[in-house]
């Protein structure tokens, strides 16, 4: 059975109100499956603006489609009427945001948070039961409840902070985590543990991940499948490895060559690399199509 059914998805904004003419397509046409029984990290990759947010929202339930459907174990998102089903399927699906400073109020204690979710999510309501859910959820991050208790925000590290955000985003067991760009404020010789913890809760308890980035390098490392979106179109879709070794679309390729190196820093190279065959992909985008090569993987042509 899937886990998560992204079926021909598009989502538009007006801008100006309903009745303007101005609007913008954020995300269009995206499909994608997730399965239930094989937890992976699958990695949305895109620059600024490509609708990897958007999309994400979308799969939280914060933003409605436009057009195309949501489906999270067999039932459409967008049907989720009561609290107790909204509250089902939050328990399943949690997010983790990009700035731990942000996601936490520096006048709050940090483990406040974590007992909000256990009693809000869970209707936990001892103080024992709560805590053992909080350090339950601490322990599969690396953390635990007295390392935390207490504490403020300033009091840890951006990296500590991250790995409490993630504990709080699995006080209620999700089986999909949505991880909007969850490393990028992170500091870069803490990147790796939080990323590494990405991939050891898909491995050891089973959860998924979609992982919104646009650091390749981590991409690489932790994704085993992936889409690249630009303006709002998946270009590229197909296991991570296979698709960033030889990237196909023209923005793939861009991508992968605006990745900077020390060797290049260090001849002064900083210009961007050459966009226009991304451009003209892009400017052929409307009438063009997902086509399947023979590993499986999809480029848009
Ligand atoms: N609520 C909104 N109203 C109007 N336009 C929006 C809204 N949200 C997003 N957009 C537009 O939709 C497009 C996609 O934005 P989105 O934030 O999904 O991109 P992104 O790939 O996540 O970018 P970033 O990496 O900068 O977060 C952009 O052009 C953005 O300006």
């Amino acid at each position: 059975m899937s886990l998560l059914e992204i079926n021909d998805v598009s989502k538009r904004f007006h801008l100006g109100g309903l009745l303007s003419r101005h609007h913008v397509d954020a995300v269009r046409n995206v499909s994608f499956t997730l399965d239930e029984d094989k937890p992976e990290i699958f990695t949305i990759i895109g620059e600024s603006g490509s609708g990897k947010t958007t999309l994400s929202r979308m799969i939280l339930g914060l933003e409605q489609p436009t057009e195309g459907h949501i489906t999270f174990k067999g039932t459409d998102t967008a049907a989720l009427g009561n609290r107790a089903a909204r509250l089902k399927f939050m328990r399943s699906v949690q997010p983790v945001f990009q700035n731990p400073f942000e996601t936490f109020n520096p006048l709050k204690q940090v483990d406040r948070y974590l007992v909000s979710t256990a009693r809000s999510l869970l209707g936990l309501t001892s103080r024992d039961e709560v805590e053992a859910a909080m350090d339950d959820a601490l322990q599969k991050v690396g953390l635990s409840l007295s390392e935390v208790k207490g504490r403020y925000a300033h009091e840890l590290s951006g990296g500590q902070l991250q790995r409490v955000a993630i504990a709080r985003a699995l006080i209620p067991n999700p089986a999909l985590l949505i991880a909007d760009e969850p490393v990028s404020m992170v500091d870069a010789s803490l990147r790796m543990s939080i990323v590494n913890l990405l991939k050891n809760l898909r491995d050891e308890f089973g959860v998924s991940v979609i992982y919104i980035t646009h650091d390749l390098a981590t991409a690489y490392y932790i994704s085993d499948r992936l889409i690249i979106m630009q303006k709002g179109y998946v270009v590229e879709f197909g296991p991570a490895r296979a698709v960033l070794d030889d990237p196909k679309h023209p923005y793939s390729r861009l991508l992968k060559s605006s990745v900077l190196r020390v060797e290049d820093a260090g001849a002064g190279r900083l210009e961007p690399a050459d966009r226009s065959e991304a451009t003209r992909a892009l400017e052929t985008m409307s009438k063009s199509h997902m086509e399947e090569g023979p590993d499986g993987r999809l480029v848009r042509v």
